[in-house]
């Protein structure tokens, strides 16, 4: 386990920002230590504390120390226990008090309690991280931009600011186009979509889209909008958070990108500018696509091996065994990802007995907890026990990685996405929340890879496994995938993106 040099340094160790020591630290091997890892440049990486976002992070982290920097994840403290014990790569942790700690084992806090945490409780700590007298030496903090509490801490303390996106750079674009879409009466000034609107093209067709033009031929309806997530007032609140990261991503210098260059398949078109509603008077930060960082990760010899990983759950490895016994290509995975709101239990039935009714092995994640197994059918489990698994928490790569694995029934999350390309799966989308729904539309309709389900209901649900198991959809949508991912994960994707962190790299170094 790591320390974190600078806590100790200014004598900050106990009670505000609990740090973890080294052992071989507290013996007086730290001056060594010191010395080798002061010739580095040093990075502070602030992530937010959800699984789909710490993982890329940390792969951001890898990535740098690979690259000749000293890196520091900074998380709230309940994230931090998780992470101290489980990474490796040299990457030291540092332990920012959310006033939210939890008991191990409980789920983590809900997206309102963090969100409070951040923007009241932990700004005054991260500060206390960041302050003289070894803030000289860190040349950049990288803060997820959904964490955008922490820019103004680290603008505060006079350092350079570098914004991280999750997720694709198309969402980021919709976001940050909320002004010029209040502008145009699309939404309202709290986010509700105007009825009396055409639906919102981004295809560059129309003059009055323009502004919005995203990478491919992708068409947004007003129910994709990204803030649109749970009741009105739920909507309201995401939509001020909006407000509040693209008012503070204003301010930051780059901006790097999970995602690769030309989402939209459109050569040349690396770098789009962002939409018009940025003021053209500020220096709009320098978007940088860089992903998918697992697959430039680390340095030759660890490229490919399995991430310094964070897992919020135990993952049950029984289903890996259990993958063996199939054939290539026969088992639909299912999973919804690690940070949306629990489908409800009618939904969780319909799944259910669509999964049931289409007879085909399948492997569904579906935690262990209240309201998410509520739904399952009387006897369900025992009628599928046969050719149905059902675990609480997956490998998720190892799975993916299985040749049994058919396709993949997924909720679209970025990551889940990402690595599915990976892995040669093709998709059934049913987008729940937030980005999903960008990620569907350009899954189904810009790169072909998956089908979207019709519905939520047995029959859509056995349909939609019929289509893209055995029908000509799904063949099609399996070579679209291997094209993509030779597209984007290939010699020359890989090769745009470490040009874009080396781009980044060169610029924080010259300037420190
Ligand atoms: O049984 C499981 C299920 C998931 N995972 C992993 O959990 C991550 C899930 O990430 P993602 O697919 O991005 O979903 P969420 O965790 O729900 O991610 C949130 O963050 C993403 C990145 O910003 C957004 O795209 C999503 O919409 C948002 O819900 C992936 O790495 C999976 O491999 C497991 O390890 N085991």
């Amino acid at each position: 386990m790591w320390y974190c040099r600078h806590l100790q340094g200014t004598n900050r160790v106990s009670n505000t920002a609990p740090a973890i020591i080294n052992e071989s630290e507290r013996n007086g091997e730290e001056g060594n230590r010191s010395e080798e890892w002061g010739m580095r440049p040093r990075v502070v990486l602030v992530p937010f504390p959800a699984q789909g976002h710490v993982s890329p992070m940390l792969d951001l982290a890898r990535v740098l120390h690979a690259r000749g920097f000293e890196v520091t994840v900074a998380a709230p403290d309940f994230i931090h226990r998780r992470l101290a014990g489980r990474a490796d790569d040299g990457i030291r942790f540092a332990s920012v008090s959310s006033g939210l700690m939890a008991d191990d084992g409980a789920a983590p806090p809900d997206f309102a309690a963090i969100e409070q945490a951040m923007e009241s409780h932990m700004p005054a700590h991260l500060e206390r991280l960041l302050s003289p007298p070894d803030a000289e030496a860190i040349a950049c903090v990288v803060v997820d931009l959904v964490a955008s509490w922490a820019i103004p801490v680290a603008r505060r303390c006079g350092l350079p600011v570098a914004g991280f996106w999750t997720a694709m750079l198309a969402t980021y674009r919709v976001i940050s186009a909320i002004p010029e879409l209040i502008r145009r009466g699309f939404i309202s000034e709290f986010g509700s979509p105007l009825s009396h609107q055409p639906p919102c093209q981004h295809d560059g067709q129309e003059q009055a889209a323009q502004e919005l033009t995203l990478e491919g031929q992708a068409k947004l309806s007003a129910s994709d909008l990204p803030w649109l997530v749970g009741n009105p007032a739920s909507q309201r609140s995401r939509f001020a958070f909006w407000l509040r990261v693209i008012e503070r991503a204003k301010s930051v210098r780059w901006l790097l990108v999970n995602s690769f260059p030309e989402e939209g398949g459109r050569r040349g078109d690396h770098h789009p500018p962002l939409p018009s509603s940025q003021p053209q008077e500020h220096d709009a930060p320098r978007t940088l696509p860089v992903g998918p960082l697992e697959a430039h990760g680390g340095d030759e010899k660890t490229r490919g091996n399995s991430r310094c990983n964070l897992s919020m759950w135990d993952e049950d490895q029984s289903c890996l065994e259990w993958l063996e016994k199939h054939p290539p290509n026969s088992v639909v995975y299912a999973s919804f990802g690690s940070w949306v709101a629990p489908i409800s239990p009618e939904k969780i039935a319909e799944f259910a007995l669509g999964l049931e009714a289409a007879a085909q092995p399948f492997l569904w994640v579906l935690k262990d907890e209240k309201p998410w197994r509520a739904g399952l059918p009387r006897g369900f489990l025992d009628r599928v026990a046969g050719y149905g698994k059902v675990v609480a928490w997956a490998p998720q790569e190892e799975v993916l990685r299985s040749p049994a694995i058919g396709c993949y029934l997924t909720h679209c999350g970025w990551n889940s996405t990402l690595e599915a390309i990976r892995h040669e799966k093709r998709l059934l989308c049913y987008p729940i929340a937030g980005d999903q729904f960008v990620n569907a539309v350009y899954i189904v309709k810009v790169w072909g890879i998956g089908i979207k389900l019709d519905g939520c209901n047995r029959h859509a649900i056995e349909n939609g496994i019929g289509r893209i198991m055995t029908g000509d959809e799904g063949a099609k949508a399996q070579a679209s995938v291997l094209q993509l991912k030779k597209r984007v994960m290939g010699e020359e994707g890989s090769s745009a993106a470490v040009a874009s962190l080396q781009c980044f790299i060169d610029t924080i170094k010259k300037s420190m």
